[in-house]
């Protein structure tokens, strides 16, 4: 079986491939690692000096981030990409992908930065695999380092396609990422001001990379918005290195800050915003949005927008965020 085509359905079948490398039509290398973990080489002569990490099925409920890697991962089977980064594909979190769930065991999005070390689990391993395919692709000093962690809100969004930027320590969004967002179709970016313990955040704050989880449009009923394929193609883009063109003129993402966090801290815990709220729908000051025994969270500012809202959370995990608008 052809490797990179049938990649995605070799992992979803928990298969391995009979033959661990091949060539894409335009010469590249591709090497089968591990479980759902793919590294692609380009041409020697044709290496822009960039490591390119794009990750997808972190939840396994998310499909459309999954099928757009597959996308890619198509595009590169047949040759209309000619990948001139270095390539890690990753399927992250098979056992969730095949039950369509977004997690079986431990969210495996909470156990990178280390965060999985003294755990035990599927998902504490997972992370730890991940972790070192990580630190091995980006085993070489000197060349450019990005990641994309595709995932999506699974509710519609005011802003249908927005990033997270991990925090990482004295740095800042560069004007290059925020114009490979803009061209990507990303309306916002909700830059973290805290650590966390997210692949992005691993990748952002171990190894340098610029980093983000892509939180992408949904497609309601198998309907496709235009703004996937716009990210479908700057993807293409980035894997071809493709510069960025001076004076970076374009759409720049809105920023967003957390303002707070609403997090479960009893069984009495209740989310009152409506189920099928809005990710980014501004919030009306003095509105009640949860209870937990005598704590409630109430709308405060003017420019309160709920976003991740999930009643469904365990004791201690996030049941939403409250974020606003802020300036680059
Ligand atoms: O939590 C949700 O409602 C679904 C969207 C999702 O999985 N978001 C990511 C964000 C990761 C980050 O903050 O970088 C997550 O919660 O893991
Ligand atoms: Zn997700």
């Amino acid at each position: 079986m052809p490797l990179l085509a049938d990649f995605l359905a070799l992992t979803l079948a928990g298969q391995e491939p009979v033959a661990k490398e091949a060539r894409t039509p335009s010469g590249a290398r591709v090497r089968w690692l591990a479980e759902g973990v793919v590294e692609v080489m380009p041409v020697a002569a044709e290496d822009a000096g960039l490591d390119l990490v794009l990750s997808a099925g972190v939840h396994g409920c998310e499909v459309v981030p999954i099928r757009l890697l597959d996308q890619l991962i198509q595009r590169l089977e047949r040759g209309d990409i000619r990948p001139r980064a270095r390539l890690l594909l990753l399927l992250c979190n098979p056992p969730a992908m095949r039950r369509g769930v977004r997690r079986v065991g431990q969210d495996l999005n909470r156990l990178f930065c280390g965060a999985h070390a003294g755990q035990t689990g599927w998902e504490a391993d997972r992370a730890a695999l991940l972790e070192r395919a990580a630190a091995e692709f980006y085993r070489t000093p000197g060349r450019a380092r990005w990641h994309y962690d595709l995932h999506s809100a699974m509710r519609p969004s005011r802003l249908p396609q927005f990033a997270v930027c991990p925090w990482v320590p004295d740095r800042s969004v560069s004007p290059q990422s925020l114009w490979r967002l803009g061209e990507a179709a990303v309306d916002a970016v909700l830059v973290q001001e805290r650590p966390s313990a997210t692949f992005s955040a691993h990748t952002a704050t171990r190894h340098g990379a610029e980093a983000f989880t892509l939180e992408v449009a949904e497609a309601p009923d198998g309907t496709w918005p235009a703004c996937l394929d716009r990210l479908l193609d700057a993807a293409q883009g980035w894997i071809e290195a493709t510069a960025v063109p001076a004076g970076l003129a374009g759409i720049r993402p809105q920023a967003y800050r957390l303002a707070r966090e609403i997090v479960k801290r009893s069984e009495r815990f209740v989310l009152h915003v409506p189920d099928d709220i809005e990710n980014f729908t501004p919030l009306p000051p003095g509105m009640l949005l949860a209870e937990d025994g005598p704590h409630c969270w109430v709308a405060e500012g003017p420019h309160d927008h709920i976003l991740f809202p999930l009643a469904d959370v365990a004791v201690g995990e996030r049941a939403a965020l409250i974020v606003e608008p802020r300036p680059w």
